[in-house]
């Protein structure tokens, strides 16, 4: 029934990094493309290490991977499709809604979406400079939603491959509600097929969606898929015994907690990486809290090791 709809993962800094989207991608493949954090340049005009990383080609071998970009401008834009396409890349994403202050007051994200001189050039440059096929996601506007009405007239004069819009402003950060109601409008406004994205926890979530907009068949989906990995599955209508679930689970988790202990040697390093997962993954357990405590507590390596399994024993 759902065989002709598209499912992305949302990028996540921190939390859907490489190790994460390979180990999602060989176990389910059931994810279309999975977007890469975005890159930004930092001190020194240079990409962190880290960031750097998470994009080099051989990290993301044989999964359909898009590489985001987040600039204030047409100089930094430049810089940084220019690596992506050096790295052999075709498809790239243009970050007009990162809402953090840190980023909009810089004229990043939310910020550039807002400044349609600098977002003109910033766009002049990616579509005559690059050979990419070329995504954007978007925002409603830092604090205020008659930004991106007035915005698309700008946006739709390019070729864009795809239209990824989160139908929340800056200011709410994460919080409060995606306007559906939003999303609705300026898919009617573009005549363009545009990518839902924000707070897809449930099969009737689309559902919902689609009654707003009839043909919708494009998602892309982030703390949704961290914390429950068969979202997707169902969604597309499939049905888990108890059991079978409960197994899927702790193989699953095997296989983040051992990738991650192949790619990072430092102990600590691991932890953290662990930490976050569970951070979000501990919300398919029947009490995410009492599940996530102890693992959150546990200060060394061997700590959360001996506290995990309890997880799954208790789910
Ligand atoms: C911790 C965190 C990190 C994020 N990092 C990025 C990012 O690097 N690039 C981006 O476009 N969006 C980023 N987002 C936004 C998500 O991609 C997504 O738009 C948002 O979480 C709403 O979708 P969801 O409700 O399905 O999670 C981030 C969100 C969170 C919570």
């Amino acid at each position: 029934m759902l065989s002709d709809h598209r499912f992305y993962l949302a990028p996540l800094q921190g939390f859907t990094d490489f190790v994460y989207r390979r180990c999602h991608h060989e176990f389910f493949g059931i994810v279309d493309e999975y977007y890469i954090p975005y890159i930004a340049l930092g001190p020194g005009q240079k990409i962190r290490n880290s960031q750097l990383r998470d994009l080099l080609p051989e990290n993301n071998a044989g999964v359909p991977v898009v590489p985001q970009v987040l600039c204030s401008n047409a100089g930094e834009l430049r810089k940084l499709a220019g690596d992506v396409k050096q790295m052999g890349y075709s498809k790239i994403n243009l970050n007009l809604g990162c809402p953090y202050p840190m980023a909009t007051k810089r004229g990043r994200g939310t910020g550039l979406l807002e400044n349609s001189e600098q977002l003109t050039q910033v766009l002049d440059t990616l579509f005559s400079a690059f050979d990419f096929q070329v995504s954007v996601k978007f925002r409603s506007g830092l604090v205020d939603e008659q930004t991106i009405r007035e915005r698309v007239q700008l946006l739709r004069k390019y070729p864009f491959e795809q239209w990824i819009f989160h139908p929340r402003t800056a200011k709410q950060l994460y919080k409060g509600v995606a306007n559906r109601r939003l999303f609705a409008e300026l898919s009617s406004t573009l005549a363009k097929p545009m990518v839902y994205n924000g707070d897809i926890q449930s099969a009737r979530d689309l559902d919902e969606i689609k009654h707003l907009v009839p043909g919708q068949n494009a998602w892309m989906i982030g703390r949704g898929l961290l914390s429950d990995p068969l979202l997707i599955h169902r969604i597309k209508g499939q049905a888990f015994d108890e059991c079978e679930e409960l197994n899927l689970m702790r193989e699953f988790h095997q296989c983040i907690f051992e990738a991650y202990r192949s790619a990072f040697q430092d102990d600590g390093q691991v932890l953290m990486k662990m930490k976050q997962f569970w951070s979000y993954f501990s919300h398919r357990f029947s009490n995410p809290s009492k599940t996530y405590k102890p693992i959150k507590k546990a200060s060394k390596l061997a700590k959360f090791i001996e506290v995990f399994p309890a997880a799954f024993h208790h789910s």
